[in-house]
């Protein structure tokens, strides 16, 4: 780089960074925009100075130049559709002594005839593409892929292959984790991946489903089956899920009875409605998941031996989120900007207390918990950053307790850091009214605002 200082210095920048070719953008660790060229401000119609400081997020459309930062991933040749056009996006992490700083972004911009004809051919497949996804979910009750199934910590990259491997055949698999892990979204994802994802993918929640209507869910009705059964009867989800994925969620819960027929059915490929004397051909997948132990469902005589090495064949774990805390701090910025893009309301990030915090929680709900935590906090704060006052107190009581990674020490420090913290708040800073509720002296409480820099 020695030639960068000589005393053409400026204008190499200048041709590197201001030509009229590329659309160029620098941000910081945040995703806050520290440079824009001309180029890309000229063609986003904003203003050059205006837009420092912003995110990038709020300036660029479908930009992902955050969640680079994130990943520390690059992304290269990416198509993104920016004002009515696709272009061709790349984009850099920079790092300095090992830590990320912030990223480039690179926009290929060339009003060119070859350029637009390209572009409205992309537009066509892409517009066709969408249409056909938007067609898939809609039909099929699909409303995910792996894609969306976000972690790099290497139990989800060693589960994301696996799906990848396993899902394109017929083979029964079994997802065991506990609730909230995203069991539902990996079933989602496997017949996504399969041969069979133009065909239907049904769902039966078997913790949802009352004993006694149980069988006539799964298996479909004729009239007059039963007291009660509707004029015409009922397709059951077996039939509906022919040639498609069935999709038994819970199947620890299910009555012993329907677990006999339903063994019946896998073993037979035929299914036979209730009130009926014909039994039809199903040709079924069974994706099935469960949050229950169902060896000790099995030793307690409620669950069949002989439906549990049927359904067995690949078992797949997902691990709980306190165990993939690498996956948090992502998951988190993917949550808060899915919850934001759905609410409207800015909020950008999470102070970095509240990620710490997220790290040791124990999450007992998992990514459910963090969702529906995150979607809370959202509604509650007042500014743009998530801070731990926006967090539910007894929430924040539980996780010391509950946490296993932290010393006795950590804990107590924690905790006074947050109750000294919080009754700032409430007392809107006034330090003699503060050390009268937490009965502490004022040169004590002076001495612990400076220890935690509060
Ligand atoms: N890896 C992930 N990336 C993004 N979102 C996730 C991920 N895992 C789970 N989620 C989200 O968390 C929520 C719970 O996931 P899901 O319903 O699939 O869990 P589950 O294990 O099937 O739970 P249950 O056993 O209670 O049915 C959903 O909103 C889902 O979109």
């Amino acid at each position: 780089m020695q030639f960068l200082n000589n005393e053409y210095r400026d204008e190499i920048f200048e041709a590197a960074f201001e030509n009229g070719y590329h659309c160029l953008v620098v941000v910081d660790r945040q995703g806050f925009i520290t440079y824009m060229n001309k180029s890309y401000c000229n063609f986003l119609d904003v203003d050059q100075q205006k837009i420092v400081g912003m995110h990038v997020a709020d300036v660029i459309e479908n930009s992902r130049m955050h969640i680079v930062i994130d990943t520390g991933v690059e992304e290269i040749a990416d198509l993104q559709y920016i004002r009515g056009n696709y272009m061709i996006a790349n984009r850099i992490p920079v790092y300095s002594n090992g830590e990320i700083v912030g990223a480039i972004g690179t926009v290929l911009y060339r009003d060119t005839k070859e350029w637009m004809e390209m572009n409205s051919h992309i537009k066509n497949v892409m517009l066709e593409l969408e249409y056909y996804r938007n067609q898939l979910k809609h039909q099929h009750g699909i409303t995910y892929s792996l894609h969306d199934l976000i972690g790099k910590s290497s139990s989800i990259i060693e589960i994301k292959n696996k799906v990848k491997k396993v899902a394109p055949g017929d083979v029964t698999i079994l997802l065991r984790g506990e609730s909230g892990t995203g069991k539902e979204l990996f079933a989602h994802s496997i017949h996504h991946l399969s041969e069979r994802n133009s065909n239907p993918f049904v769902v039966v929640n078997c913790a949802t489903i009352p004993e006694h209507l149980f069988e006539a869910e799964l298996f479909g009705y004729h009239e007059g089956a039963f007291t009660g059964a509707k004029k015409g009867g009922k397709i059951g989800k077996i039939q509906l899920a022919d040639g498609g994925t069935l999709f038994l969620d819970e199947i620890g819960d299910m009555p012993m009875s329907t677990q006999v027929k339903l063994l019946r059915v896998l073993q037979e490929g035929k299914v036979e409605a209730l009130g009926g004397t014909e039994s039809q051909k199903v040709d079924l997948r069974i994706v099935a998941a469960t949050n229950q132990p169902l060896e000790k469902r099995m030793e307690e005589n409620l669950f069949r031996e002989d439906l549990f090495y049927r359904i067995n064949v690949i078992p797949i774990h997902i691990p709980p989120l306190r165990e993939r805390t690498e996956d948090i701090r992502l998951l988190s910025k993917y949550l808060l900007y899915k919850i934001t893009r759905r609410s409207g309301k800015r909020v950008i990030d999470f102070q970095s207390d509240v990620l710490d915090f997220f790290m040791h929680y124990s999450w007992p709900g998992n990514i459910r918990e963090l969702e529906n935590l995150i979607e809370s906090a959202v509604y509650l704060t007042n500014s743009e950053i998530i801070t731990l006052s926006d967090l539910p107190e007894q929430m924040k009581q539980s996780s010391y307790v509950l946490s296993e990674r932290r010393s006795l020490k950590d804990i107590v420090e924690e905790t006074e850091k947050q109750t000294i913290e919080v009754t700032l708040q409430k007392v809107q800073g006034d330090k003699n009214k503060a050390k009268n509720m937490l009965g502490i002296g004022k040169s004590a409480l002076y001495e612990k605002i400076k220890k935690y820099s509060l």
